[in-house]
């Protein structure tokens, strides 16, 4: 049978989503963090979904797609991405992302964050067109599960006091033992068999102690910690030389391909990265220089799960391990996370997962981790269905919204609790 499979209809749905008090280096998370939800519909009602960042300026750059995208095919995915999304460079260009900590904003990286959420909703509407995975539209997967790591995050208890804030029952985290909780936790409901810790947030001689604590808690398990540059050289190669028999790898510990470059030069210990190769073209400096050892690919910014299959060959042919970044998302982008990376052969390192923290979805069902696993569906499309009346209660939270939280700012967050907080020059230490 011949299938009509022309996009009918595009919806955009920003909402915004509790967050937890979770603290980086640049401050914390807000209470509620935008998500753009994107359908696209075809002519015979199938209806594909994705998800990408919901701060004004992606949704700025999605609206006119609404239009753009209308009555071409869902099979016409490689033109839609020669579409030409006027960004304004001067908005983006050298700056530092305040909320998302990934590296160096650029209007390529702004274009593909957009697209890649279409790339996502239209291979979720051929899947359940053809009645095929999305994982098979990929070339099939290689594993029937993906691996997830438990993300661990210094928290405070709950949002600064006078901040409108779902509840919280995670309580706080801010010393090994509080971290060390926390790991646990997250291993009793979801199984996870690794653990990374996002630091940056105190000095290095506290997150030491406290990945050293979760060594002892978790003897042999894979640990990683992640300060989002947030060190000199000379201390991460301090770090590195303290905690080198227990970490799997360290994330980021210091800016830039010349200064991550020096720190792999005097350490054994494997650097990964979701900030200094973040496209394609901080590829070559950085493999040449033996910069990094794991790259953390986003969907998101690399520009959907085609372009990471093609980043995962490039770390392949370079001996470069590749595995995966998270920032605060929902289930349709777990999903997408999942499909893409079952059909990655050499992934040897458990994804990150910002999910357990999101008690909020726009799913009908909540995906599970079972062993820290995802179960790799083989339902047709990303196999996962919208909760309508949730995603029309988000999204009024996002419309009734002054403005506050529809764009992230964690250094604007922190200063509800200190007034005098400013995103931290670095590196800090
Ligand atoms: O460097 C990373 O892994 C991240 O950027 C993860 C998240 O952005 C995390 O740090 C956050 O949201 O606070
Ligand atoms: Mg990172």
């Amino acid at each position: 049978m011949t299938r009509d499979l022309t996009i009918a209809e595009v919806r955009l749905t920003p909402i915004l989503v509790a967050d937890a008090p979770l603290l980086n280096t640049q401050g914390v998370h807000q209470p509620y963090t935008p998500r753009l939800i994107v359908e696209v519909v075809t002519a015979e009602g199938i209806t594909g979904l994705g998800e990408t960042y919901g701060d004004t300026k992606y949704l700025e750059l999605a609206r006119p797609l609404v239009e753009q995208l209308t009555g071409r095919s869902v099979m016409d995915v490689n033109r839609m991405f020669g579409i030409d999304l006027a960004v304004d460079a001067s908005r983006v260009e050298g700056q530092a992302d305040a909320g998302g900590l990934r590296g160096v904003q650029s209007a390529g990286k702004l274009r593909l964050s957009v697209l890649s959420a279409f790339e996502v909703a239209c291979l979720d509407a051929q899947g359940k067109a053809f009645g095929l995975p999305v994982h098979a539209l990929l070339g099939g997967k290689v594993r029937d599960a993906v691996d997830y790591s438990a993300y661990l995050f210094y928290k405070w208890a709950g949002h600064p006091a006078g901040v409108p804030a779902e509840p919280d029952e995670w309580g706080a985290a801010l010393d090994p033992d509080g971290v060390v909780d926390q790991a646990r936790r997250l291993r009793e409901q979801h199984g996870f068999g690794s653990f990374k810790l996002k630091g940056g947030v105190f000095p290095p001689d506290e997150e030491i102690a406290a990945v050293r604590a979760l060594a002892e808690a978790f003897p042999g398990d894979p640990l990683r910690l992640d300060p989002n540059g947030a060190w000199s050289v000379e201390t991460s190669l301090k770090v590195a030389g303290e905690l080198g028999d227990v970490l799997e790898y360290l994330e980021d510990p210091t800016l830039g391909t010349p200064a991550m470059a020096e720190v792999a030069a005097g350490t054994g210990v494997p650097l990964a990265t979701n900030m200094c190769v973040t496209a394609f073209g901080e590829i070559e400096e950085a493999f040449t220089a033996g910069a990094v050892q794991v790259v953390l690919s986003d969907h998101h910014y690399w520009g959907g799960l085609r372009n990471t299959q093609h980043l995962a060959a490039i770390c392949a042919a370079f001996g470069v391990g590749v595995s995966m970044h998270s920032n605060t998302h929902l289930g349709i982008s777990l999903a997408a996370m999942t499909h893409v990376a079952a059909t990655v052969p050499g992934l040897h390192h458990a994804c990150d997962s910002h999910y357990p923290w999101q008690s909020e979805d726009v799913l009908s069902e909540r995906i599970a981790f079972e062993g820290g696993r995802v179960a790799v569906s083989d339902a047709p499309g990303l196999g996962v269905e919208p909760d309508r009346d949730e995603l029309a209660r988000l999204h009024r939270r996002w419309a009734e919204d002054d403005g506050t939280f529809r764009d992230r700012d964690d250094a604007a967050a922190m200063r509800a609790a200190e007034p005098g907080w400013r995103t931290p020059v670095m590196p800090r230490w």
